[in-house]
């Protein structure tokens, strides 16, 4: 080899053997990484996403997908002339809605991840949690100012059967599940906010990670105050500001508590508007989000 091509070359290796102590680590580890609607809006930044969880798959680690597509149904149903209305963060869903809500996660949204996925290769499957009741729940009815408030097709989770998700992932497959869950009322189907379909399958998969993919770096400490951003916190420290949250952070968050409190070692939310956010936060010390992690957790390497 020439000295010049060395000097070139030399780096290269240098940064793939700092990643050998991760690939080590997360050998063999699932992963369910939550792709949001608002981190979806970009072309450059979806294929991006879809190398990185390619690359994990390659890396020996088992992605699950579970994906969102709050800004991609408010438009669809602008379209239909339906208002959007969000109450307690979750979209009122009438039935009507709930048929534009549906077709819009399985038909396009998921439809474009397994699309751009498998542009590498034989690897994602779609599914919504519908399919082998890989979700199941039952109508949500938030408390708002101390009363119980309809907002329609909106189901709280009561159950999880991963067979599906874990027969795609022996078969060395990509799950890509739509947050819709089959009703344990009748035979329809309710709407399910993905951060929290995300954490749920986490848990019931006994997911070593969950990677929340936003449009923010992290949670910020003071937000919209200050854009300092929390880079670890335990589940408790969590727990005490959960009242003083708002908007979308608040599913994320319940949902990282929710993964941590059951099995999960690590919650993180990233920015999901950084290209290849996701190849730094499993293969690098230099984390760029937010870190839950359970109780007595505090000082260990994640
Ligand atoms: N403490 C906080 N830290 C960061 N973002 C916050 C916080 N509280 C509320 N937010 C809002 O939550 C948004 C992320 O949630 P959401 O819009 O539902 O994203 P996604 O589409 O990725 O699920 C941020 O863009 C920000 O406006
Ligand atoms: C009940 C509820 O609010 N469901 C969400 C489901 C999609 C979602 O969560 O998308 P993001 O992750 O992009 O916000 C909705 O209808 O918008």
């Amino acid at each position: 080899m020439s000295t010049t091509r060395k000097h070139t070359a030399l780096p290269k290796a240098q940064i793939l053997i700092e990643a050998l102590p991760w690939l080590v680590k997360h050998n063999g580890k699932t992963v369910v990484i939550k792709f949001g609607g608002n981190a979806m809006i970009d072309e450059d930044l979806k294929a991006a996403f879809a190398q990185d969880v390619v690359f994990l798959h390659h890396a020996g680690l088992k992605p699950v997908v579970v994906h969102g597509g709050g800004p991609q149904i408010s438009a669809a149903l602008d379209r239909h002339g339906i208002v959007s209305e969000f109450k307690a963060g979750l979209r009122v869903t009438t039935e009507d809605a709930m048929d534009v809500v549906r077709m819009v996660l399985a038909g396009q949204v998921q439809r474009e991840l397994v699309g751009l996925l498998n542009q590498h290769g034989p690897l994602a499957v779609g599914l919504t949690g519908e399919d082998a009741h890989t979700i199941t729940a039952t109508k949500h009815t938030p408390e708002i100012d101390g009363e119980r408030v309809d907002i329609g097709r909106v189901g709280e989770i009561t159950d999880i059967d991963t067979g599906a998700i874990e027969a795609l992932l022996a078969d060395s497959r990509i799950p890509v599940v739509s947050s819709i869950a089959r009703s344990q009322d009748d035979g329809h189907v309710y709407n399910v906010n993905a951060d929290t379909a995300a954490a749920a399958l986490a848990a019931a998969l006994g997911a070593e990670t969950l990677m929340v993919l936003t449009d923010v770096e992290g949670l910020y400490e003071d937000w919209p105050n200050s854009d300092e951003v929390i880079s670890r916190l335990t589940a408790s420290q969590l727990e005490k500001l959960l009242p003083e949250l708002s908007s979308g952070m608040v599913p994320k968050m319940e949902g990282c508590l929710h993964a941590v409190r059951n099995g999960v070692t690590t919650a993180r939310v990233i920015d999901g508007r950084v290209q290849h956010s996701i190849l730094l936060e499993i293969f690098t010390d230099e984390g760029i989000g937010t870190m839950v992690v359970p109780d007595g957790a505090e000082g260990e390497q994640s």
